[in-house]
């Protein structure tokens, strides 16, 4: 097959779809490999890097896209890339499309095959291509969340783990997956009074096992959420229900009774955003305040530390890629069947259900077009 990648052009996005090692074990399995000239610099791998591992490199995205049968991506297509778009594509990337009707009718126009990471669901309901990342930003999330805390921030001026004699700052974490159990280690580790909501009873037995009497687990309901974000300083919004917009756990109302100088960290926000006063920010201005509340929404966290995450979530990504490149989509979904979840849209259809409900839209079965 002829794969793609191509650097990524959303704001400070330094991540990218392969690394050199990945190159070199597309080109070993027998597929020939075009690269963007610099699609790696902002990872630390070199053009040099990707030609000595095989790839062809191109100096036009355009000419890449052209090339690709797949197209091997990190976030979702922007705008000035839709005209990119060709039938029968593969495109092997974060979506959100739930959160993006603009992209969802371009992939549709274009009989896109959308291979989303964020939806591929593993038998043991495990999101192994999102997981990376959420480790990531869940850790992320309360070093943010630590610094716009800090007056010249705009914060109330709390440190996460006070000093002796002091109240630590309270910690509230709204979802206990990945993001949440990775916010709730660093800020256990930071000495920060901690408290993990989720409606899943056996994610926070989980939790519980692990950490002990040094958090607090609370069954997630609204007056739950409401009373423990009045005492918060810091919120970590995580919730998901994969393919569909976030819950608005957080309602405006609740703001009122929040400490002013207080914090948000909504990393559900490439799901829509599980606060409702969310809106995108990105990593060259990523806060706002409303009613004296930091907001800290940034839908590509993990782009910040890109030479972690772009080794972590190729590791993750590379073996699924190798199963459609060798077989093509149809095929390595007919092998492994846990691929259907991962196809949102396929022939100008929407093909994962939460993503089709979020639009009051029509769904099709990617296993029964794919038989
Ligand atoms: N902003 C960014 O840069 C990044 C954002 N994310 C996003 O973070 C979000 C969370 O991802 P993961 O932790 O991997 O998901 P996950 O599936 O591991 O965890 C989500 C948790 O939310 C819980 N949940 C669902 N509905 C709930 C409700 N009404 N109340 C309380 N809990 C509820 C689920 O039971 C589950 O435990 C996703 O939207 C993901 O795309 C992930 C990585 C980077
Ligand atoms: C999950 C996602 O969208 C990201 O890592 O940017």
């Amino acid at each position: 097959m002829r794969v793609g990648c191509v650097k990524e052009i959303k704001n400070n996005e330094f991540r990218v779809g392969m690394t050199p090692d990945n190159v070199k074990n597309y080109v070993r399995a027998g597929h020939e490999v075009y690269i963007e000239r610099d699609a790696g610099v902002g990872s630390g791998f070199t053009t040099e890097q990707y030609e000595k591992a095989g790839a062809h490199i191109l100096d036009q995205a355009k000419d890449v896209w052209d090339k690709s049968e797949m197209m091997i991506k990190v976030k979702e297509p922007l705008k000035e890339e839709y005209g990119f778009f060709h039938e029968g594509l593969i495109l092997y990337t974060y979506l959100h499309l739930a959160a993006d009707r603009e992209l969802m009718d371009a992939m549709l126009a274009s009989k896109v095959k959308g291979v989303a990471y964020e939806t591929l669901i593993e038998r043991d309901g495990s999101i192994p291509l999102l997981a990376p990342m959420s480790q990531i930003a869940g850790r992320l999330s309360i070093q943010e969340g630590a610094k716009y805390l800090e007056k010249p921030f705009g914060g109330s001026g709390v440190l996460l783990s006070g000093v002796p004699g002091t109240p630590k700052a309270k910690v509230v974490i709204l979802g206990a997956g990945s993001v949440g159990t990775n916010a709730c280690k660093i800020a256990v580790g930071m000495g920060a009074d901690v408290t993990i909501m989720d409606i899943n009873l056996k994610r926070l037995a989980y939790l519980d096992d692990i950490f002990g009497a040094r958090i607090q687990t609370l069954v997630s309901t609204d007056a739950a959420v409401e009373a423990a974000v009045s005492n918060a300083d810091l919120v970590i919004g995580c919730v998901l229900i994969p393919g569909k917009a976030a819950p608005k756990l957080m309602k405006k109302e609740y703001l009122k009774h929040m400490k002013p100088g207080s914090v948000i960290v909504d990393v559900a926000v490439d799901q829509g955003g599980c606060c409702e006063t969310t809106k995108v920010t990105y990593h060259d201005d990523p806060t706002f305040v409303v009613d004296g509340v930091v907001h800290y929404c940034v839908g590509n966290m993990p782009g910040a530390v890109p030479y972690t995450s772009t080794i972590a979530l190729t590791n993750a990504t590379q073996s699924y890629g190798l199963q459609i490149a060798a077989a093509g989509l149809e095929e390595a979904c007919r092998k492994n069947s846990v691929m259907y979840s991962s196809i949102n849209t396929y022939d100008g259809m929407i093909t994962c259900k939460n993503v089709a409900d979020s639009f009051g839209m029509e769904y099709k079965d990617p296993a029964e077009l794919i038989k």
